[in-house]
């Protein structure tokens, strides 16, 4: 452990940035897909209210598409969220990791761990937030939960859009792998640090502390953590609040 991994005080506060500036191409036509709806209330809003479940949660940066930020707080003040939570919105940019930039750049200096969650992961559970937070807590400077595969992977020779039949390189073992969700979670500094430094495109902040040389951990992940990015995501969302309404009683 480096440096980076020094336990953290117990009174440090907590932040989560939400990137939700994505178009949602994968998911069809229609709105960007923070702002579509899940059971009639939008993605967005379901993603916010998992992370302000965590009682760790002080601060929620929600990063709007571009044009849409008077939108999104219109969103944040029709419905009902958690009072002891602040919120924030900003503009977002190009990519995910300049949503994620423009997010930190609006964060306040009092906060020390930073979450950073998928608009399309409305559904993960308050269990797998706060045991991110815990292990940032406890020391570490980068956090992913992350879920075994189900399925065998393959690395193959990508054929550019022919439709060629692609060759397999290699088959990596899979008792190693592991499917990696958000909310990722970081010490602040060290997050702050890889945005500045790593200009590489890359799919997940973690990846950039990695380039860091900085070791990243994982806890595990939760099946309903999962995002929604294909139509039949959203049918499955829809189950999974239909079965949680069940559960409830209503
Ligand atoms: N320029 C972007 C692109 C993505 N995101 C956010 O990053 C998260 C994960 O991205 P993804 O699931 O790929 O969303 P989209 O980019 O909207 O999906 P697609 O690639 O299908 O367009 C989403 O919450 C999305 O809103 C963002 O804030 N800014
Ligand atoms: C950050 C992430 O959700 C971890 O699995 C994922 O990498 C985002 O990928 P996307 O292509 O931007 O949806």
């Amino acid at each position: 452990m480096s440096d980076d991994s020094r336990p953290l005080p117990a009174e440090v506060r907590t932040a989560v940035v939400i990137p939700a500036a994505g178009r949602g191409v994968r998911l069809g036509p229609g709105a960007p897909k923070a702002l579509r709806a899940l059971n009639g209330t939008p993605m967005l809003i379901h993603a916010v209210r998992a992370m302000a479940a965590s009682r760790a949660v002080s601060l929620v940066v929600v990063v709007a598409p571009p044009d849409g930020a008077p939108e999104v707080k219109s969103l944040l003040d029709a419905h009902a969220l958690p009072e002891r939570t602040d919120f924030l919105v900003v503009p977002g940019g190009e990519s995910r990791q300049e949503s994620v930039k423009l997010g930190l750049d609006a964060l306040p200096r009092d906060y020390d761990i930073v979450l950073v969650h998928d608009a399309a992961r409305p559904l993960v559970p308050v269990d797998t937030v706060d045991a991110v937070i815990e292990a940032v807590r406890d020391g570490a400077p980068a956090v992913v939960p992350a879920l075994p595969l189900a399925d065998t992977v393959k690395e193959v020779e990508p054929a550019a859009a022919t439709g060629e039949p692609e060759p397999v390189v290699a088959t990596p073992e899979r008792a190693r792998l592991r499917a990696v969700q958000t909310p990722q979670g970081f010490d602040r500094a060290t997050l702050i640090r890889a945005h500045e430094t790593v200009t590489d495109d890359v799919t997940d902040d973690a990846s950039m502390v990695e380039q860091l040389g900085l070791t990243v951990v994982v806890v595990p992940g939760h099946e309903e953590a999962f995002k929604v990015t294909r139509p039949l995501d959203l049918v499955l969302a829809e189950a999974v609040l239909a079965r949680r309404r069940l559960n409830d009683g209503f």
